[in-house]
């Protein structure tokens, strides 16, 4: 099966000229510039095939939304080659544009003073989709996004999570092929994230669309994809399978536990490793495997008054792996003890 995306070395540095705080620092940079390189993605190659969900992982500033914007053609390599469904992004061309989208969950391309339908328009416009063909698109995203009465409502006038699923509808009426989605459920709450996830994965099963995201969430990469890659320091340091990934990186589930009174630190340690302990309150570190036989344990036997469990945060699970410097990528799909 042939790529739909092929990465070869590539590279980006940004240019940032420093300069001191104040009047001082003003005059010093005018007269002798400061400069500096960034260099957010270094040397990185890689090849997705159609229709695969691929999350990019990595703590904050490694490179993904870089990455991203290189992929879909809003930012030009500073060396190294791309081809996205077999256009070179950089170009921007009508069958490139018409292949992609780009989401942002920190950014809206709705506009706040419209209602998201006029937007919807607007696309519908810019990307020649016919008549017929818009509007049975926009009856398939108002069922499988449930998004009946907000269409005509005023975009500013919607919750982030009624806004956010009215960007992704209207990020692929013109039915892209490649959806690149950064951070798409940063900011919802939880039941909002899990429809956002249900969606994506919905439209990469109906429409066989290849889907490539960063999330700060776990959950996201977990309910979604099978492959992940991940970047430190603008370098791709895994490439392979996330559930092995997870496993050897994080075993653990965090335990979250309140107490009726105050726990002895012994009694607690008979559950599973104490991250924190103030008090009534309490976090266990205990294995994926036995999380709700100790759960259950703990609800029998001690007297709790609020549990919770929880996912290591994987901004904690790529960081004690890049601190301790645990895996070095060897092939794509492949990874050594270094
Ligand atoms: N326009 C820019 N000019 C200069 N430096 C930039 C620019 N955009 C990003 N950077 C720097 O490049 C590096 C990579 O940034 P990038 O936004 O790609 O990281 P990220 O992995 O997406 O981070 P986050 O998870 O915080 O969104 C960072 O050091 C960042 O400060």
């Amino acid at each position: 099966m042939n790529n739909i995306v092929e990465v070869n070395n590539l590279v980006k540095h940004y240019y940032v000229h420093e300069k001191e705080a104040g009047l001082k620092g003003s005059l010093k940079s005018f007269f002798n510039r400061n400069n500096k390189i960034i260099k957010a993605v270094d040397n990185i190659s890689l090849r997705i095939a159609p229709g695969e969900i691929v999350g990019f992982l990595g703590s904050n500033g490694s490179g993904k939304t870089t990455t991203l914007k290189m992929l879909s053609g809003l930012l030009h390599p500073t060396e190294g080659q791309i081809k996205v469904a077999g256009f070179t992004p950089k170009y921007r061309q009508h069958g490139f544009l018409s292949s992609i989208t780009l989401v942002m969950g920190q950014k809206q391309q709705l506009d706040w003073d419209l209602c998201a339908e006029d937007s919807f328009l607007l696309h519908q416009a810019i990307y020649e989709i016919p008549d017929r063909t818009y509007r049975r698109r926009v009856a398939e995203m108002t069922e499988m996004l449930e998004l009946k009465g907000l269409l005509n409502k005023q975009v500013r006038k919607l919750s982030l999570g009624e806004r956010m699923k009215c960007e992704l509808a209207i990020a692929l009426l013109h039915q892209p092929k490649i959806v690149f989605l950064d951070e798409p459920t940063i900011g919802l709450d939880v039941n909002m994230q899990q429809a956002v996830r249900e969606f994506i994965a919905q439209y990469n099963e109906y429409y066989g669309a290849t889907i490539i995201l960063t999330s700060h969430y776990m959950a996201d990469l977990t309910a979604l994809a099978k492959r992940i890659l991940v970047i430190n320091s603008g370098k791709l340091i895994f490439d392979g399978d996330l559930k092995s990934f997870t496993e050897q990186k994080a075993p653990h589930k965090v335990l979250k536990l309140q107490f009726i009174e105050p726990q002895p630190a012994h009694i607690l340690r008979r559950y599973g490793t104490v991250r924190s302990h103030v008090a009534n309150i309490a976090e266990l570190l205990v294995e994926h495997v036995a999380v709700t036989k100790t759960a259950v344990e703990l609800l029998k036997n001690l007297p709790v008054a609020d549990i919770s469990i929880e996912d290591i945060p994987i901004e904690e699970v790529v960081r004690e792996v890049f601190r301790s410097g645990q895996v070095k990528l060897k092939h794509s799909n492949n990874f050594e003890k270094s």
